[in-house]
């Protein structure tokens, strides 16, 4: 029988998905500042830097041959083709600390996150960030001022096929007031730890409560 009070809880996959400039980058970092315990799977991509960006922050910045050769060596839990580019998660060092109750967020697409939910549905949790209305994600993707008026609009054009994947998630949380939802994403953080919690941890302490000498 496995031993139930000292069981670990393995990290939770926690992943925010969006239409592009609809804010799951300013809600991922601001969970990583004020959560404190959640890491950042930073992904792997063969698009070009943004003004801004820091390699090995915002992603790990690679050529195609790269991104072939991770390919082949099975670097990847998951990777997909997303507007003209490619992305992946890499397995480094997630892995283990995933293994370890180490908790991580992922900043990845509807296709990323049909394939890590394939792998393991237990640890992920999937959020879907929708903008309050087109015309918004249109003003976002300019005042964010990185993209050029062609890659606005290409990612107008996906925006709609992208929404239409929404369904596929646990939650869906709209991003108007930014405060208001990060508060949302921050409690649904919270509840699905503690439903781990339940499932592991408490069950010592629970034991410990209803024992017959516990007074
Ligand atoms: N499947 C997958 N999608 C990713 C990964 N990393 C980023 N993406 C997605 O790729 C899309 C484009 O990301 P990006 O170029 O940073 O543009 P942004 O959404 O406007 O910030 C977004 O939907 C990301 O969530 C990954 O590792 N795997
Ligand atoms: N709730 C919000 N209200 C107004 N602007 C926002 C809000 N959330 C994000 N933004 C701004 O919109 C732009 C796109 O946000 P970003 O987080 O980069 O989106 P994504 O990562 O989904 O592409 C950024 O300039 C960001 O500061």
């Amino acid at each position: 029988m496995a031993d139930h009070d000292t069981l670990q809880r393995r990290g939770l996959m926690f992943i925010l998905s969006s239409p592009s400039g609809a804010g799951k980058t300013t809600i991922a970092r601001m969970l990583l500042e004020r959560d404190g315990h959640i890491g950042l799977s930073v992904s792997v991509t063969t698009r070009p830097m943004r003004p801004g960006e820091v390699d090995g922050r915002d992603y790990h910045f690679v050529s195609d041959a790269e991104f072939d050769r991770m390919i082949e060596a099975d670097d990847f839990y998951e990777w997909a083709h997303v507007f003209d580019h490619r992305y992946g998660t890499p397995k480094g060092h997630i892995r283990n600390a995933l293994k370890e109750g180490q908790d991580f967020l992922f900043d990845i697409d509807w296709q990323g996150t049909q394939q890590l939910y394939q792998k393991d549905q237990q640890d992920v949790v999937r959020v879907f960030i929708l903008p309050p209305s087109l015309k918004e994600l249109h003003d976002r993707l300019r005042g964010r001022g990185t993209d050029s008026d062609e890659v606005i609009a290409g990612r107008m054009e996906r925006a709609r096929a992208e929404i239409s994947h929404w369904d596929g998630y646990d939650y869906v949380v709209i991003n108007d007031d930014v405060e208001e939802c990060y508060g949302k994403v921050r409690e649904i953080l919270e509840a699905e730890r503690m439903k781990r919690q339940r499932q592991t941890g408490l069950i010592g302490f629970v034991r410990g409560l209803m024992a017959p000498d516990a007074e």
